[in-house]
């Protein structure tokens, strides 16, 4: 860690040194915006010129014109962006050992030349300022170095126990092009150093405490300026296989992740135009965390997704109980879903024409073959009926009905060839034996089908010679399959299944029961059966996100729908660069946004993988993301300490098949940087209790505030739930107060809307949260309602309210009903000593 052990130099420089610092600072800022002007018109010259060339229209003019359309976009796009602190550090750094510089002009030597320090004093060798991205002077001297280049790790890896080559770290604040402020830490606070002939001095209290306090927004900010050297470890540690960090609440894993998935670009960015893929726990948190990576100068090639947002045209929006969610994410459904999937195609109505007589009899032209009545069931038989009743019931509903089963009937070489219902259900059978996908089968039951056919017409034995024999099958093939009717029936008897058909049969629950005879027991079978009854027949409906990973699950189950594939639009970049980065030219001229929308679309599988809140994943949303990055590589952040799931052991099971045998690479985060010790404290109570024996991070501050306990004792009912009502309110608008910026009211799932009722009145300042929904998320008070509910709501109940506990940045207050137990000081039970 840098800034936590770095010295902190006492604010002694007097005021007139303080603005003289502001002041080079200033005059440096100036020139990089002068650069950056200059940098501007020249991409802006380089659009009108290709421009123009692209009028020429010849192929050689295009490629040309394309490559500079594409450069002039990357800079225009990056320059274009405003920054709140498009610079944001600087390093003083002795003398290196030797003399070379890297790409971006510094100086690559990590370590001082020997000589560089003498009787503790020293000459500045060499300033570096960092930002957001790297700009050059007009002679290729470094005026900013990208935060992402190697010459920029020693401003985060510096400490001073390994101080290297500096001497200051300064974080520089400014707002648009103003520099408002600097913050130093001496990494060898014993050495005298001077620049051009004056003291080094330091000002300040330090970057990282001034970034701690300040007030939270719904939005979640960059630490570009001040990332810790145990978090720089993770960000720039090498792509290749599998990066797998831990640590607990506040140790900066989401920062990290996404920092990571900016550095990875920068690094490589025509491996990652593959794109990068950050998985999220919660909507919330992706409307959290989704600014920092443009405000890191990086849009386009990452797609931050929910977990209930990974699959096309699903979103979750429903909750499912802990019960449910424990069965819909349980690796036992695997098995359950193919034989729900195989079990949808029974419920499929025989297409019979409506008045069950059947389409009239067609003779061929050689009088060989003729179809007739071909797929009804005779009009008056039990079956016909059924079948009308089932086409009504479909018209009406479309959840496929049960339905009797199918003969199928043709007329050919003079007489009637059958297929009877039991010998199609044999076929069927025969054709589902493989592991295909179910959509994928039917070429193969149709073959089937008109191997049976043939067999019974007892043609073959009318042909010795093997060649007229084929000839005459492929006949008799071609007039059936050619037929509108045969179509049909196969439509019907081997409908095409889509993933949302099978969930929304699957809330029948006597026919949940017979498919899910080995996996669940009858009352997991009506759980699971109702909690799918809020889709309606086609599936549609407030999915769940455990919902989602079934649909995920059943696509590969069933298999592409076979359409012809949608050619991928050429991009004439490609062969340049692969980049999205061209999308910023594009959005200029009104395409890009479409264009990009439409890749995204079409991409299922990622470059890399970062997953957030690992613990969380349930083995079926393991599966669901592995098969995202079957050729990634992957950075996979989470701490077991907040897992709200109540299987780790199947999880991980499943989690070890998504990352594959891929080496790891594991990473500790052991500093707390959101909570404060006081507050860190209390949740470590709870941790003692959820995890024996897990280890807390250490908190870096402490306010010398200690969490206050409330009451609320109106008992149960919905005397007790005003009473609770009140309480939360009266806290929540004390807690305004205190801070300039969000409170956070987390109370049991299922109390999320009645609180939300509560709180609307306060404005957006207040939140309000299921327990489930405070993942990731922070806000500068935070109020915990009832504990004992949120860990009374699950199996993993105590987990779950160790996160709700470690949300605040400034403040706490817990808020106990009866069945918390509270002693004479408000506090419950579970947060005693
Ligand atoms: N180096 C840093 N400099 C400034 N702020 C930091 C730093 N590291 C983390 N933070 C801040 O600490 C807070 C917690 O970070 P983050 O949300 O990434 O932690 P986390 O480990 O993902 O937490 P949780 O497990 O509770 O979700 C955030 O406000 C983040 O900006």
């Amino acid at each position: 860690m840098a800034a936590h052990n770095a010295t902190h130099a006492p604010d002694h420089a007097s005021d007139s040194v303080r603005d003289r610092e502001i002041e080079a600072e200033q005059t440096h800022l100036d020139r990089v915006y002068r650069r950056l002007e200059e940098k501007i018109h020249e991409a802006e010259f380089l659009m009108d010129d290709a421009a123009k060339r692209g009028q020429v229209g010849t192929p050689g003019a295009y490629a040309e014109r394309d490559a500079q359309v594409f450069q002039a976009g990357v800079h225009l796009h990056r320059l274009n962006s405003e920054y709140e602190d498009f610079l944001f550090g600087r390093i003083d750094l002795l003398l290196g050992k030797d003399g070379k510089k890297g790409p971006d002009g510094a100086f690559t030597s990590v370590e001082p030349a020997d000589g560089a320090i003498e009787n503790n004093r020293a000459e500045i060798a060499e300033t570096l300022h960092i930002g957001r991205l790297g700009v050059l002077d007009a002679d290729y001297s470094p005026l900013v170095i990208d935060w992402r280049a190697p010459a920029a790790a020693p401003f985060y890896r510096a400490t001073p126990v390994a101080p290297g080559r500096v001497v200051r770290r300064r974080v520089i604040r400014s707002k648009g092009r103003k520099v408002l402020g600097v913050e130093d830490d001496l990494m060898r606070p014993e050495v005298t150093a001077t620049l051009a002939g004056r003291e080094l001095p330091a000002i300040g209290d330090g970057a990282l405490m001034a970034a701690l306090g300040r007030a939270r927004s719904h939005t979640m900010r960059d630490i570009v300026a001040s990332i810790q050297a145990e978090q720089d470890m993770v960000i720039r540690a090498p792509a290749a296989s599998v990066t797998e960090v831990e640590g607990g609440p506040g140790t900066g894993k989401t920062a990290v992740a996404l920092h990571r998935a900016a550095y990875l670009l920068y690094q490589d960015r025509r491996r990652y135009a593959g794109g990068i893929l950050i998985v999220s726990p919660t909507p919330l948190l992706v409307a959290y965390t989704e600014g920092v990576l443009p405000s890191l100068g990086e849009e386009g090639q990452v797609a931050i997704r929910a977990l209930g947002s990974l699959v096309e045209g699903a979103e979750a929006t429903a909750y499912d109980s802990p019960a449910v969610a424990r069965i819909k994410g349980s690796a036992r459904m695997q098995k359950l879903l193919r034989k729900a999937a195989r079990g949808a195609l029974e419920l499929a109505a025989p297409a019979a024409s409506p008045d069950g007589t059947g389409p009239a009899a067609a003779a061929d032209e050689d009088g060989q073959l003729s179809l007739e009545d071909l797929f009804a069931p005779p009009p008056d038989s039990g079956a016909a009926q059924e079948t009308r009743r089932a086409r009504r019931t479909r018209s009406r509903s479309p959840r496929p009905a049960a339905a009797a089963p199918a003969r199928l009937r043709v007329v050919a070489f003079g007489g009637r060839i059958e297929l009877d219902a039991d010998e199609l259900h044999a076929i069927r059978q025969s054709a589902l034996g493989g592991t295909a996908p179910v959509n994928l089968l039917r070429p193969r039951a149709r073959r089937l089908i008109l191997d049976a056919l043939w067999a019974k017409s007892g043609a073959a034995r009318r042909y010795t010679d093997p060649e007229l024999a084929a000839e005459a099958r492929e006949g008799f093939d071609e007039d059936i399959t050619t037929e509108h009717d045969f179509q049909e029936f196969l439509d019907s008897w081997w409908p095409e299944l889509t993933p949302r058909g099978v969930l929304a049969a699957m809330a029948d629950e006597r026919l949940l029961g017979r498919w899910a005879r080995r996996t669940l027991n009858q009352r997991e079978v009506r759980q699971l059966a109702r909690s799918l009854q809020r889709l309606d027949a086609h599936g549609h409906g407030p999915l769940s996100v455990h919902d989602v990973a079934l649909l995920d699950e059943l696509q590969l189950i069933l298999g592409a729908p076979m359409r012809p594939a949608r050619p991928r639009e050429a991009d004439p970049l490609d062969h340049l660069t692969g980049l999205e980065e061209l999308t910023t030219y594009a959005d200029r001229n009104g395409g890009g946004r479409r264009r990009r929308e439409r890749l995204e679309e079409e991409r299922t599988e990622y470059a890399h993988v970062i997953v957030d809140e690992a613990q969380d994943l349930t083995p079926m949303q393991w599966r669901m993301v592995g098969r995202r990055g079957r050729h990634a590589t992957w950075t996979v952040v989470g701490d077991p300490a907040q897992s709200s799931w109540s299987d780790p052991d199947e999880a991980a099971v499943a989690r070890d098949e998504a990352l594959g045998t891929r080496p790891r690479r594991r990473f500790t985060l052991t500093v707390n940087y959101r909570n404060p010790a006081e507050i860190a404290d209390l949740a470590s109570r709870v941790l003692a209790l959820a995890m024996p024996g897990m280890q807390s991070p250490k908190a870096v501050r402490s306010t010398g505030l200690e969490p206050r306990f409330a009451l609320t004792f109106d008992g149960s009912g919905p005397a007790g739930d005003q009473a609770l009502a009140r309480a939360t309110v009266a806290e929540a608008e004390r807690l305004l107060g205190e801070v300039d910026g969000t409170v956070g009211v987390v109370v049991a799932m299922n109390r999320r809307e009645q609180a939300r009722s509560w709180l609307a009145p306060l404005g957006d300042r207040v939140v309000a949260l299921g327990s489930l929904e405070a993942k990731g998320l922070e806000y500068d008070a935070t109020l915990v309602v009832s504990p004992a509910e949120i860990a009374d709501e699950s199996p993993a109940g105590l987990r779950v309210l160790y996160v709700a506990l470690t949300r605040a940045t400034q403040q706490l207050t817990v808020l106990s009903a009866e069945r918390d137990e509270p002693d004479a000081s408000a506090v419950p039970d579970l947060l005693r000593d």
